[in-house]
């Protein structure tokens, strides 16, 4: 994996020839300097970082037999600042299964301008959106029901959080639950979290950090970037630095693993 970057003096290499892999049901700490590519490394891998190249693979297969979106899906790039649209907290977590309706909705016969017809009343081009897209919520609604989101938020811990609640009232802490919640319902393989628990309390950290190990511990493979001391929750720490990345196990020993080329 490389990753090659725009500067005034011309394209810089962030990092050239990084590789690793990570175990089902592991997690993976990356930490390093300000700067050194973290977040680069995980948006690469992620296929969401356009100054990266390299080869992905997942459980065996090559990410180029995956559509980007598929990809996506399997690979979740999670950001440190919650992105939670919706009226409620409800509509938020199923905004992931709205969009996917949403991408497999086909506009109905007769083309996409002109008038349709809903119950002998003339309706617009906007009207039969605004139609589709509630269609749409109420498919959503039927494939992720409130009783599933409620049945899961408790399961992680998160009793505290009312579904009807408005997602802007939420504090820091209950919104960045909220958001880890809404990407592990849609089951990645792997989650990718940049900073989640940057600018919570050690209480809500540790609350996070806990979703996290519940997730690993249902097989998912989880690299957080973080900058608090470690919580013990990580079987490896990967350090990225001058473009290499150092590995160490759980008790800070060297694994012998440098510069990326670690094998799992
Ligand atoms: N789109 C871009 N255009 C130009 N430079 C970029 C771009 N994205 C990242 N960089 C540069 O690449 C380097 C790595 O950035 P990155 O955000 O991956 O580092 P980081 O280790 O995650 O940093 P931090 O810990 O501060 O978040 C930085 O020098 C950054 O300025």
């Amino acid at each position: 994996m490389s990753c090659t970057v725009p500067s005034p003096d011309g394209d810089r290499t962030v990092f050239s020839g990084l590789s690793f892999a990570i175990g089902r049901g592991e997690i993976v700490d990356l930490v390093g300097p300000s700067g050194s590519g973290k977040s680069s490394l995980l948006t690469a891998f992620a296929r969401l970082n356009p100054h990266a190249s390299g080869s992905f693979a997942l459980a065996g297969r090559d990410a180029g037999s995956f559509t980007p979106q598929r990809w996506r899906r399997e690979v979740a790039y999670l950001p440190q600042k919650p992105i939670l649209p919706g009226d409620t907290v409800a509509d938020a977590i199923r905004l992931p299964f709205t969009l996917a309706v949403r991408a497999d909705s086909t506009v109905p016969a007769g083309g996409g301008d002109g008038d349709a017809r809903d119950g002998g009343r003339r309706i617009g081009l906007v009207g039969r959106f605004a139609r589709l897209f509630r269609d749409d919520a109420a498919h959503a609604r039927g494939m992720l029901p409130d009783a599933r989101i409620r049945e899961t938020l408790d399961a992680m811990g998160c009793g505290d959080i009312d579904l009807t609640r408005r997602p802007h009232d939420l504090s820091g802490g209950q919104a960045a639950r909220v958001s880890l919640a809404r990407t592990l319902l849609t089951e990645p393989k792997v989650l990718l979290a940049d900073e989640v628990d940057a600018g919570l309390d050690d209480e809500n950290a540790a609350k996070v950090a806990s979703i996290m190990a519940y997730a690993a511990g249902r097989g998912m493979a989880i690299v957080r970037i973080r900058h608090r001391p470690p919580d013990g929750r990580a079987s490896r720490v990967a350090t990225l630095a001058d473009g290499a990345l150092t590995w160490t196990d759980a008790t800070g020993s060297a694994t012998g693993a440098t510069n990326g080329r670690e094998t799992a």
